[in-house]
C-alpha cells in the first residue's frame, strides 16, 4: 500500500477504481476496468444518495459484464443475480474459501461456504441477523473450531493457523467489538498493530496518521475516550499498521450516526483505491453493495447468492428477501 496522504475526492468512484486497476495491474482491477458504463444522466457516484440506487435499480440496460461468478440468464433473457450454487468459482484469488465447515465448540455454523477475494478487490458480505456473515470473518481469522473445508491465503492453507500466523500471511481483521485498548493512548494502540515486529515501524505509523489525520491530533488521548467513528478509524488504523493485503472488517459503521457512516465508507474506498484488499460484512447492506465489486448473500451458514454489488441489489428476489425491498 502507499504511504501517500489522503487523495482528493476523485471525480467518480468508477474513475478512482480504474486509476486503481490500472495502478495495481490485480485481476480484480481488469474486472472493474470491464465494468459497464452508466447510462448518460445516470448519477455516476454510488455513493451519492438514495436516488441513485433507484437510478441503478431503473437501468434501462442490463449489466454487460458477465465475469466468471455470474450465471446464466434467466428463460425470458434477463440475467438476475447468480444463486451461489451456479457459480462459477474464480480460481486466482487472493483469498480462496472451499467448502468450509467452523463453528463455535462442536456447534456448526457454517456449512460448504465458499468465498473468493481477489487481489485489490473489496467484497461484502450481507445477509441476516444470526447468518454467520461475523462467523466467516473469524473463521478466516483463525477464531473459530475449524470443522472442514479449506482456506488459502495466496495460495497458501491458512486454516488450522492461529491468528498472529495469520496476521503475517497479510491478513488484517478488524473485529466489530472491542477493537481498541481503550486504556492505551492512540500512538500505543497504532504500536500494538505492530506487536510481532521488533521494533515500531515509524514510518507506517505516519502513513496511518497521514490517513486519519485525526489520529495524529489524538495521538497521545486514551482511546477509550474518544468517539465512536475516532475509535472505529483508530481500529482500522491499528489493523493497518502491517500493512496487510487484505483487511476485513466486521461492521465498520455498526453504531455511527449517518454524516459518519458515509465518512467510513469513503474511507474504505480509500484504502481499497490504495490496493488493499477489502473483505466486509455490514448491515448496512444496499450501501456496501453499491460500493463493492462482489457480494455474498449469505444465510443459515450457507451461501445464497454471489454477484456483482450491482447485480443483487438489482435482483428483484434478493432484494425483497435480504435488503429490505
Ligand atoms: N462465540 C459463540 N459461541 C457460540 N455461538 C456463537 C458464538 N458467536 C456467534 N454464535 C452464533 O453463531 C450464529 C452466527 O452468528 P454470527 O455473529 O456469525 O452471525 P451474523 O450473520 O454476523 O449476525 P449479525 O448480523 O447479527 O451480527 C448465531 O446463531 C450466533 O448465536
Amino acid at each position: 500500500m502507499s504511504g501517500e496522504n489522503e487523495r482528493s475526492e476523485p471525480q467518480t468512484r468508477e474513475d478512482d477504481r480504474r486509476e486503481s486497476s490500472n495502478r495495481t495491474g490485480s485481476s480484480a482491477g481488469r474486472e472493474r476496468s470491464e465494468r459497464p458504463e452508466k447510462s448518460s444522466g445516470e448519477q455516476s457516484d454510488p455513493r451519492d444518495s438514495e436516488a441513485t440506487r433507484e437510478d441503478a435499480t431503473a437501468t434501462e440496460e442490463p449489466p454487460a459484464d458477465t465475469d466468471a461468478t455470474e450465471g446464466p440468464a434467466d428463460a425470458d433473457g434477463s440475467t438476475g443475480a447468480t444463486r451461489a450454487d451456479e457459480a462459477t468459482l474464480p480460481d486466482d484469488s487472493l483469498l480462496r474459501v472451499r467448502d468450509l465447515d467452523a463453528g463455535y465448540g462442536d456447534l456448526q455454523i457454517l456449512t460448504d461456504v465458499d468465498l473468493d477475494v481477489g487481489d485489490g478487490e473489496y467484497v461484502t458480505i450481507v445477509g441476516p441477523n444470526g447468518a454467520g456473515k461475523s462467523t466467516v470473518m473469524k473463521s478466516v481469522f483463525g477464531l473459530t473450531s475449524y470443522m472442514g473445508g479449506t482456506i488459502e491465503f495466496a495460495d497458501e492453507p491458512i486454516h488450522g493457523l492461529q491468528p498472529d500466523e495469520i496476521i503475517h500471511e497479510g491478513i488484517g481483521y478488524v473485529p466489530q467489538n472491542d477493537n481498541i485498548f481503550e486504556s492505551l493512548t492512540v500512538r500505543e494502540n497504532l504500536e500494538m498493530g505492530a506487536y510481532i515486529l521488533d521494533e515500531v515501524p515509524e514510518e507506517q505509523i505516519e502513513v496511518i496518521y497521514d490517513r486519519f489525520p485525526i489520529l495524529r491530533e489524538r495521538s497521545d488521548q486514551r482511546a477509550g475516550t474518544m468517539s465512536g467513528g475516532q475509535r472505529q478509524m483508530l481500529a482500522m488504523g491499528r489493523a493497518l499498521m502491517l500493512d496487510p493485503d487484505l483487511l476485513l472488517l466486521d461492521e465498520p459503521s455498526a453504531g455511527l450516526a449517518p454524516d459518519l457512516v458515509q465518512e467510513m465508507f469513503d474511507r474504505i474506498d480509500r484504502i481499497n483505491d490504495d490496493g488493499t484488499a477489502v473483505l466486509m460484512v455490514e448491515q448496512n447492506a444496499k450501501q456496501a453493495l453499491r460500493r463493492c465489486d462482489r457480494g455474498y448473500v449469505l444465510v443459515n451458514g450457507e451461501n445464497a447468492y454471489v454477484d456483482s454489488g450491482e447485480a443483487l441489489l438489482n435482483d428483484e428476489q434478493v432484494r425483497k428477501d435480504f435488503l429490505g425491498g
